[in-house]
């Protein structure tokens, strides 16, 4: 039988607007998002899909965009687990960073190496810079050793990996269909890990906010066809503008 998982980035935050680095800062939806958000439910709702768990990361940002998702879809009863391991990448010193400035600070090959590059993390955020999460207390209960101060992708890959191995997947292979709601790079974590694209490859390639992305896997969680967008034009757009960011003003 054929595993359907869902995946939706995040609707516009009020960080992406201002084209601020965001990774663990938890910062709300913009206005946009709200709706971009909203919309997500309703192409869910349109595609006759009917998710039967939904996970999220802890940020503010995703949850608020599953609950607005899942109440245009009908969906609100649905039961929801979390995790830091769905978090955004941990942006390091660039969390709270114009991505124009450091555009022009760095340069175009540092920016999109720090951006895009699999396995370089940006310079570790210190314990008292003002965006850093030491002390943020949605994850008191976590080992302080094993939380971020910085991430590369591969680094998000080996954190995301253990949930989806230990808690995602079952829900799967019990034949529940799944939805994340989750952020920008981590979302390209799973992708890569999912289609086994190379690290060249998933450094191009950009997921937009609010546009349910599906996967349709066999009984080993291999894909059975290239995953599809419920609005592929509208993706490709934002995929566009997000690859663009920093180049803007
Ligand atoms: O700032 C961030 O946390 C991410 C996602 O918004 O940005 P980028 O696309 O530059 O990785």
């Amino acid at each position: 039988m054929v595993k359907t998982l869902i995946l939706v980035r995040h609707g516009q935050s009020e960080w992406n607007e201002k084209n601020l680095f965001t990774g663990w800062v938890d910062v709300k939806l913009s206005p946009k998002g709200i709706e971009e958000a909203k919309n997500a439910g309703i192409l869910l709702k349109e595609s006759g899909l009917k998710p039967d768990i939904l996970y999220t990361s802890r940020l503010s940002r995703a949850i608020q965009t599953a609950n607005i998702a899942l109440e245009s879809a009908d969906r609100l009863f649905l039961d929801v687990k979390r995790s830091w391991r769905l978090n955004e990448r941990h942006y390091g010193d660039l969390q709270g960073k114009d991505k124009s400035e450091a555009l022009n600070q760095f340069g175009p090959e540092l920016f999109k190496t720090y951006r895009r590059s699999y396995d370089t993390p940006p310079p570790p955020i210190a314990d008292d810079n003002q965006f850093s999460q030491f002390g943020d207390e949605r994850y008191n209960n976590i080992d302080p050793n094993v939380l971020p101060k910085t991430e590369s992708l591969k680094l998000v890959i080996d954190r995301l990996l253990p949930y989806w191995q230990d808690e995602i997947s079952s829900q799967l292979l019990n034949n529940k269909t799944v939805l994340i709601v989750a952020h920008g790079n981590s979302l390209r974590g799973l992708y890569k890990h999912l289609t086994g694209v190379s690290a060249e490859e998933i450094s191009e390639i950009n997921i937009p906010t609010g546009i349910p992305l599906v996967f349709e896997l066999d009984d080993d969680l291999k894909p059975i066809k290239d995953a599809y967008y419920l609005d592929p034009e509208a993706a490709a757009a934002g995929a566009a503008a997000v690859a663009a960011q920093g180049q803007k003003k």
